[in-house]
């Protein structure tokens, strides 16, 4: 029987899910990233995950593994030498370092484009050019990569190849599939002291290259086993969802909160932090919060979010109006770097508390959908909800409250599971 892994790569750790070709799960492995670590230590522990993730399969069926497809949290970006070494810290999706670059992409980017984000792919490319031009000196070429295009190369041992889905923060076309004048003119104009190579871009799903030998060898996977090309995780949630019509939408409600809402129009709005994806002939209109589930697990542990959101009655109001995020910024529905957190007043009754968090979220949560929808998104029909946060039902009631449209718990929510079926297309 031919096998299918899907791996995840999500803000607190990484998800493998192995299928066979009709999509039925015969294997699941998690592995939770160190509480606390520097920068500089990530891509050795994105290494290591990777590998502990597909070790914990059985043999039996990494004999039998047909494809690998990987996803990451969108626009966490590295740079690498030729041979694929990071040689700097990575910079994660929610780095707002790059607002100081705004200026200057305001002045080369189109109005409205998904790079106009101080979280942006392309922010972050222009921070390292801006601070660290230096590295041109010791390293060429140089490779700017995704956190799902590196981990892929661990794999197949092709540097500097990526999807459309993690290159739109860099600014990639996903309408004429190529990166525009105005992006690659900026790259390499001669002033540019960083010199740097973009990835070539395929579409998620595409394969890129057997596995290398020495994987084969390490993992006992079979030698002609393919490593595709991946996509980011709040949309491997949504392709885990099965979700396929317009109107459709997954809410990721993870470490942070990632709307996605098929669309036969695509919308992007720079002010709020909408952008929308390509899929197939449909776009994923949406935008990603830093609010959600990394604010509640700073004041709750995950038993504790279970047991106090049971005595929360869904039906009631929270008086409490906070906009939770742990520090200053966020990305969508407004798109303010900074923008401060507000979590007071704070209750001495923790079941309060919690009830004014899953109450604010939820607002910020309709709020997006209502945002996506004035501005031209299909009209919302129901709502798929993916992450850690999909499990808690009350707080799924108070968000129906809002939304107004069915909450459906698909069968599948796990993004490693929509990545999986990015590696089933090569059967
Ligand atoms: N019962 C619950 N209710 C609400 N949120 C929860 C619950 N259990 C876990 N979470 C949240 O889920 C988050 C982890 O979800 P996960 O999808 O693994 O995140 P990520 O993929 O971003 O790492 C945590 O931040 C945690 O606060
Ligand atoms: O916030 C995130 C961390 O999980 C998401 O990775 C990301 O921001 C969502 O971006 P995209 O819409 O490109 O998938």
């Amino acid at each position: 029987m031919n096998f299918y892994i899907g791996i995840d790569f999500g803000t607190s750790g990484g998800r493998l899910v192995i299928t066979n070709i009709k999509g039925q799960i015969y294997g699941e492995a998690e592995t939770p990233f160190p509480a606390s670590s520097s920068p500089d230590e990530w891509p050795s522990i994105w290494k290591t995950t990777l590998f502990d993730l597909i070790a914990q399969i059985p043999l039996e069926l990494r004999r039998q593994t047909q494809a690998i497809a990987i996803d990451g949290t969108s626009a966490t970006a590295l740079l690498c030498d030729y041979q694929g070494k990071p040689i700097t810290s990575p910079l994660l999706y929610n780095d707002g370092r790059g607002a100081e670059m705004m200026a200057q992409l305001k002045a080369i980017a189109p109005a409205n484009h998904p790079v106009l984000s101080a979280t942006s792919s392309l922010a972050k490319l222009l921070w390292w050019e801006h601070h660290h031009s230096e590295l041109s000196i010791s390293f060429q070429p140089l490779y700017f990569l995704h956190q799902a295009d590196w981990l892929g190369f661990l794999l197949h041992g092709k540097l500097g190849i990526s999807d459309y889905h993690n290159t739109l923060k860099l600014g990639y076309d996903v309408i004429h599939l190529c990166y525009p004048s105005w992006l690659t003119n900026q790259v390499n104009c001669e002033s540019n002291r960083l010199k740097l190579k973009l990835p070539k871009v395929v579409a998620p799903g595409t394969p890129i290259s057997a596995i290398t030998s020495e994987i084969a060898e390490q993992f006992n996977l079979p030698k002609h086993c393919v490593v595709c090309a991946g996509t980011t995780d709040s949309i491997a949630a949504f392709l885990a969802s099965g979700a396929t019509s317009p109107g459709e939408a997954v809410t990721s409600l993870g470490s942070t909160l990632v709307l996605k809402l098929l669309s036969h129009t695509p919308v992007n709005n720079a002010r709020y932090g909408i952008y929308s994806h390509r899929l197939g002939n449909l776009w994923l209109t949406g935008g990603a919060s830093n609010t959600g589930g990394a604010v509640l697990r700073a004041f709750f542990t995950d038993e504790e979010l279970e047991t106090l959101s049971e005595q929360i009655n869904p039906n009631l109001s929270s008086p409490l109006d906070y906009y939770p995020l742990l520090k200053k910024g966020d990305r969508f529905p407004i798109n303010d770097p900074e923008l401060p957190p507000r979590l007071e007043p704070r209750p001495e009754n923790s079941v309060e508390f919690l009830h004014g968090l899953l109450e604010s979220i939820a607002r910020i949560e309709a709020q997006g959908y209502q945002l996506l929808q004035q501005l031209g998104a299909t009209p919302l029909t129901q709502v798929y909800t993916a992450g850690g946060g999909a499990k808690n039902q009350v707080w799924a009631r108070m968000r129906e409250r809002y939304l107004q449209v069915p909450m459906v718990k698909p069968i599948h929510t796990a993004a490693a599971y929509g990545a999986a079926r990015l590696a089933m297309q090569n059967r």
